[in-house]
């Protein structure tokens, strides 16, 4: 019965997101060496004294995000079943890489504080996404040809993510509301992730990435890459995705499809947030999903694990 672990985006980022985690021995390690990319301060202590405006910055974010990933994973490992599938929303694919074994946590911590140097060099003050669920793709696609914009990531369900500059999206965000759309909401994200104006960030992260230290998959693990929702079999081809990510829409409702054939049974989204196992929730309504923010012990979510996803 394989699990489907989703790795979070950014956009969710708050005080509390380390409260299981924070003192389990198995992530001590990973918080020690993640304060060497934080100026020095543990993360722990990190969420707790910034503002929300900081932990919400692209570079504290993406590092806050992955960390909160895998210190769930280190956390969890020996409590999950032998076959997993994992997908990664946005920065959260770089932390699923790290799940799957293919890079060591450290080395997962340290690519993505690259990620973000080098998309933070390749953007502007206002750049962000925009959330909008109720038109259609075409309309969406309208709307960004129209104000210089483009689609970052498609949902289920009629949601997309829009990704650009400040007021192309505000005025997006205005049309949108016109056209009667049924949510519209800015993403505490700063900058246009999986959009064409981050094309020479993708080509100098591809540059990172195929210097990196690989392993090999670890066994029983299925991974989903983002921007087609196929499973990675071919390491250097998957590392070529992974990269272009960064200026391609990703394709989620894809990669929660993929898990779903490739016959997982239940969905367990490591936070921060639990945008991701709502969204499976809406989709498919007879997959048991959860997220790990929604319990309150590291016992519940074992309880959790172990009734949804026997060995
Ligand atoms: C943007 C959001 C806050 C919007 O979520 P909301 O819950 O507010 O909005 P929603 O439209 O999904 O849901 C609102 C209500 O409508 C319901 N609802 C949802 N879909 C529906 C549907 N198809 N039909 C009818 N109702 C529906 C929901 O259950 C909910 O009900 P009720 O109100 O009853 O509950 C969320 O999607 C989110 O947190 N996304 C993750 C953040 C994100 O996208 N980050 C980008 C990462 S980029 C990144 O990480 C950058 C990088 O580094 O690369």
């Amino acid at each position: 019965m394989p699990v489907a672990i989703l790795c979070s985006g950014q956009g969710h980022q708050n005080s509390a997101m380390f409260s299981l985690t924070e003192s389990a021995p198995e992530a001590d390690e990973l918080f020690a060496y993640c304060a060497n990319l934080l100026g020095g301060v543990d993360p722990r202590e990190l969420v707790k004294r910034e503002s929300i405006e900081t932990l919400h910055s692209n570079r504290t974010g993406q590092i806050l995000c992955t960390l909160q990933a895998l210190a769930t994973f280190e956390t969890f490992k020996s409590y999950l079943p032998s076959q997993i599938i994992v997908a990664g929303y946005s920065v959260g694919e770089v932390a699923a890489w790290g799940i799957a074994g293919l890079f060591s946590p450290k080395e997962t911590l340290d690519l993505v504080a690259r990620r973000a140097e080098i998309m933070d060099a390749e953007s502007t003050p206002g750049d962000g996404l925009l959330f909008i669920r109720g038109l259609s793709r075409n309309a969406v696609d309208i709307l960004c040809t129209r104000y210089g914009a483009a689609i970052s990531i498609i949902n289920p369900g009629d949601a997309f993510v829009v990704g650009g500059g400040r007021p192309a999206l505000d005025a997006i965000a205005e049309a949108a509301r016109a056209a009667n759309a049924q949510r519209i909401a800015f993403i505490q994200v700063m900058v246009a992730s999986h959009t064409n104006l981050l094309n020479k960030a993708a080509d100098d992260f591809r540059d990172v990435l195929l210097a990196a230290v690989c392993s090999p998959q670890s066994p029983g693990v299925r991974l989903i890459s983002g921007i087609d929702g196929t499973t990675v079999v071919d390491t250097r081809a998957g590392l070529a995705k992974l990269a272009r990510q960064v200026s391609q829409t990703v394709l989620w409702s894809e990669c929660l499809r993929s898990c779903v054939e490739a016959g997982a049974t239940s969905f367990l989204e490591f936070g921060p947030g639990k945008a991701l196992s709502e969204m499976v929730a809406s989709s498919y309504p007879d997959v048991p999903s959860r997220s790990v923010d929604e319990f309150s012990s590291i016992a519940g979510v074992v309880n959790w694990i172990g009734s949804h996803g026997s060995p």
